[in-house]
């Protein structure tokens, strides 16, 4: 089902949590809603839960408004960051707990509830955990858990906040991939919440990315990596050098260098800044008179795949930080303090009263 928010304000106090947010979240994907800590994403989500009422705006499932409807009629499924288990309820019990609840004429025989219980604890990969309490459990398995709970309801739609946010690094990797084969099997219509850029990116069909209660940006996660919005955007989904200067028929002059841009015109003689992503700046040994940004090499970290090398310009004193394969970076021998020359081989480029 889909669930579409238009015009939705929210204030709490003098503090505007939701600024007119509009968004429609197709029928069976999976979305994130991404931005940094207090951006308003929870404060959507709940609203859209019907756990938080809207200043105005509203609110729409499968086309039809919801805020006439309580929490309890929006068939809206919900996971919490921290797991909110009954810890002195059995783990099926937990899991039965939305269905025992019913009023009597609803309900589903106790049979009934003990096999759809048993599918859920299935499809989550933890059937052999039925009998313990959650006090047992792992981090991990309790928010597996928490989830079969929150489908058990057959729920319209479902609706996670930071579902693994109090969890470590690796559970949360593995658990977001384990999320994202759950989804293209149950396809309920899905939102979750996450600061987390690689989470977004990596598990979700649509991203939104928002910032102090707007939304800069929706789209499939490699749209809105390769073609960022909003400087803000562009600075949240990874790292990025800013190069501040003038663009003018496909040249960038910053500081006391000039730079090809191929494809850029420039704005009309105001200030630019052009974002140029670490892995996009390619680097060279310094030859007087070449077109490029004139560097030094001030550190250099080459484990794993991946070399990192930290740059100072030599005009501006700014500094620069450019990734390469760890292979390239040892066929090109660079020296500590050797004077090199950058040149960005993608860039974007926005005005500078735009950031
Ligand atoms: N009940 C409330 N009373 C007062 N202020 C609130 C309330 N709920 C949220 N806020 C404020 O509204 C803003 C948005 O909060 P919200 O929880 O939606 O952000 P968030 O993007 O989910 O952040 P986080 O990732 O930290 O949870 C924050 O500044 C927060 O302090």
């Amino acid at each position: 089902m889909s669930i579409e928010v238009r015009s939705i304000s929210k204030q709490f106090g003098n503090h505007t949590a939701l600024d007119n947010v509009s968004l429609t979240f197709p029928d069976g994907k999976l979305t994130a809603l991404l931005g940094p800590s207090g951006c308003g994403k929870t404060t959507l989500l709940r609203i859209i839960a019907g756990l938080e009422h809207p200043d105005s705006g509203d609110v729409y499932l499968g086309g039809e408004n919801a805020l006439a409807h309580h929490v309890r009629d929006r068939q809206v499924g919900f996971v919490f960051q921290h797991y909110a288990l009954f810890r002195h309820m059995s783990v099926f019990e937990n899991i039965a707990f939305g269905l025992r609840v019913r009023p009597r004429k609803e309900r589903l025989s106790n049979e009934a509830i003990r096999k759809r219980v048993i599918r859920l604890l299935e499809l989550v990969q933890l059937d052999w955990l039925a009998d313990r309490r959650p006090t047992a459990l792992s981090g991990g398995q309790r928010q597996r858990i928490a989830l079969a709970r929150a489908l058990a309801i057959e729920p319209r739609v479902l609706l996670l906040d930071e579902p693994f946010g109090a969890l470590d690094a690796t559970v949360r990797k593995e658990l977001r991939q384990w999320l994202r084969r759950l989804h293209e099997e149950i396809r309920v219509t899905s939102l979750f919440v996450t600061h987390d850029q690689d989470e977004a990116l990596e598990v979700a069909d649509e991203v939104v990315i928002m910032n102090r209660g707007s939304v800069h940006q929706t789209g499939a996660p490699a749209e809105v990596y390769a073609r960022p919005a909003t400087p803000f955007v562009y600075g949240f989904l990874g790292n990025v050098n800013l190069f501040r200067g003038r663009v003018q028929d496909g040249v960038l002059q910053t500081g006391s260098c000039r730079v090809g841009v191929p494809g850029h015109l420039g704005n009309g003689g105001s200030d630019d800044i052009a974002y140029v992503r670490p892995q996009d700046i390619q680097l060279e040994r310094y030859t007087p008179g070449t077109d490029g940004i004139v560097v030094e090499l001030e550190r250099s970290h080459a484990i794993g795949p991946v070399a990192q090398l930290v740059l100072r310009r030599r005009d501006t004193q700014e500094t620069i930080e450019v990734v390469m394969a760890t292979e390239r970076f040892g066929e090109l021998q660079l020296k500590a303090r050797e004077t090199l020359v950058a040149r960005p081989t993608r860039v974007h480029i926005f005005p500078a009263g735009q950031a």
